[in-house]
């Protein structure tokens, strides 16, 4: 359908629908929820679109009025609950899956039905094949990680000794696929040009289709869904590459056995040791696949993509940074343990996430228990609301951070030499707390609770790694001296941005 006609049949349907929108405002059981903005329909729905540009404002206006409770915003065909304060964030990390629904808050954002089809929302197997084979073989595949950071740098940024501008957020879209896809589906694919792109198409054609379908309202959804999103592109394209691979690991495993010798030690090997029945077959495997590199590709380059940016910014950092890096290496070598010891490089990655999040609100989640779910502070939220965290306004509250609106790269391994210096050395509980794979209410980067991100292990060793590669071998600088690219603000998201520059050169 082209953009024109599009539009009409849009224009048409919200005309018609104008009524039934504002029955799907009122929720008689949450009227008590004090509203960030205006209560009127029209008002409202005004505010629903504002909120597309203003989404930060907004909530931080919430969390200014309510820092322990809930407030809702207005959303084209709903209400956002919004939910600030360690006590109600813990009621929900606890909340099992059957009461406060994880992926039914995704599945309103990435609309998951439509885009990714109904089998992945209901099999988590590849998740579970991230939270424990994975995590456990991080320390046996390191050297595969390792070796495709160097290759990935050496011929993504083609760099000598020479200063060159380079636009960081494609840069190292490519760089963190390589190096991931080296432990999903192992080499050559991993260094093939069209199966990573691809892979970073099919998470834009997801996020593109469901933005689209999300201008709909749900009762149309099931009648849109499928002409937005039929067939993506992206996907048929995959299975041409994945297909042949999964073929030929699914024969292998039939003729020789699960065990057979020289089975690669990747993510493929993972999920067939845990997939059953109908999912040991080629659609559902290559589905996962791609739903880990979505899961992986972006959040990853993103966050390595705000570092650069912060530490170009400050420029202070990069030579304690190095030093570390280089002090420990020289130590420990290039092992997985060793990064355990870059202890500023860590510090610097959580304050960047602190203060860059993925945007104003995380941790989306949707009601599904009958009876509706009761706050530990006896706020009501009925079966269907929609609710997420304050994520931002959280980590810049000056309650819980000093100087929460500075970036102080080295705020958190400064607390775990204090800690060090002022406690017994054997009680090493609160020093874990401060590292970056270490989630808590007021730190949100991963989530917290049964849904805290299953791959941040992976995204820490590979991210510190690429860390201290580049501080130890090249040379870095802004674009603009002291001049920070800004960021894009998409709706209810926030990307580093993808136009932004900084210098490198090798270092001599
Ligand atoms: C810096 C990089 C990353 C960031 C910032 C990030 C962030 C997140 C967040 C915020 C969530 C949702 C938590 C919640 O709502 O409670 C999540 C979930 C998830 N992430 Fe990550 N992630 C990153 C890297 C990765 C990587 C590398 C993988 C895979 C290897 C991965 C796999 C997943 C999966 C499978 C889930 C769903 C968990 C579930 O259903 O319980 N992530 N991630």
């Amino acid at each position: 359908m082209d953009d024109l006609k599009f539009l009409l049949a849009y224009g048409i349907l919200a005309g018609v629908l104008f009524a039934s929108i504002r029955k799907a405002l009122h929720d008689p059981k949450s009227d008590n929820i004090p509203i960030v903005g205006s209560s009127g329909f029209l008002s409202s729905y005004r505010d629903a679109l504002k909120f597309m540009h203003h989404a930060a404002e907004l909530t931080q206006r919430g969390y200014d009025q309510y820092p322990n409770g809930i407030f809702r915003i207005a959303r084209l065909f709903r209400w956002e609950y919004v939910v600030t304060g360690p006590r109600l964030i813990k009621d929900i990390a606890g909340a099992p899956e059957h009461v406060i629904s994880f992926v039914e808050g995704v599945a309103e954002n990435i609309q998951t039905k439509y885009t990714m089809g109904r089998d992945i929302a209901a099999n988590h197997y590849h998740q579970q094949a991230i939270r424990t084979t994975l995590t456990r073989n991080l320390h046996t595949c390191f050297p595969d990680v390792r070796d495709e950071i160097i290759s990935a740098f050496d011929e993504v940024l083609q760099l000598g000794s020479e200063w060159k501008s380079v636009t960081v957020l494609p840069a190292m879209m490519e760089i963190v696929a390589r190096v991931s896809n080296r432990l999903f589906v192992g080499l050559p694919l991993c260094r093939n040009k069209a199966y990573l792109s691809n892979n970073v198409e099919y998470t834009i054609d997801v996020m593109r289709s469901a933005a689209i379908i999300g201008l709909f309202p749900p009762f149309l959804r099931p009648l849109i869904g499928p002409i937005v999103s039929g067939n993506l592109k992206s996907f048929q394209a995959a299975m041409k590459f994945l297909g042949p691979i999964l073929e030929e690991r699914l024969k292998k495993e039939e003729e020789l056995g699960p065990d057979w010798p020289g089975k690669p030690n990747d993510l493929i090997s993972w999920m067939l040791e845990i997939a059953e029945g109908e999912q040991r077959t080629v659609n559902p495997l290559a589905l996962r696949i791609l739903s880990t590199n979505m899961a992986a590709i972006h959040t990853t380059s993103m966050a390595f993509t705000h570092a650069l940016f912060d530490l170009t910014t400050h420029p202070e950092y990069l030579l304690p940074m190095r030093e570390e890096a280089e002090r420990v290496i020289k130590e420990e070598g290039w092992t997985k343990a060793a990064l355990n010891n870059m202890v500023k490089i860590d510090s610097f990655f959580r304050e960047s996430q602190r203060i860059n999040t993925l945007g104003p609100l995380g941790m989306p989640r949707r009601v599904v228990a009958k009876e509706g779910f009761r706050f530990s502070d006896g706020t009501v939220l009925s079966e269907g609301s929609y609710l997420s965290i304050a994520v931002l306004a959280t980590h810049k509250d000056d309650s819980k951070y000093e100087n929460a609106a500075t970036f102080d790269g080295f705020r958190f391994s400064r607390e775990r030499t204090e800690h060090m210096e002022h406690h017994d050395p054997g009680s090493n509980q609160d020093i874990f707390k401060r590292q970056m794979i270490s989630t808590a209410v007021d730190h949100l980067p991963f989530g917290t609770g049964k849904h805290a991100c299953p791959g941040r292990f992976f995204a820490a060793t590979e991210l510190k790694a690429m860390m201290a590669h580049l501080v130890i071998n090249y040379d870095v600088e802004a674009e603009a001296k002291g001049v920070r690219p800004p960021d894009r603000v998409f709706g209810a998201m926030i990307s580093p941005n993808e136009a932004g520059k900084v210098r490198f050169r090798k270092r001599q």
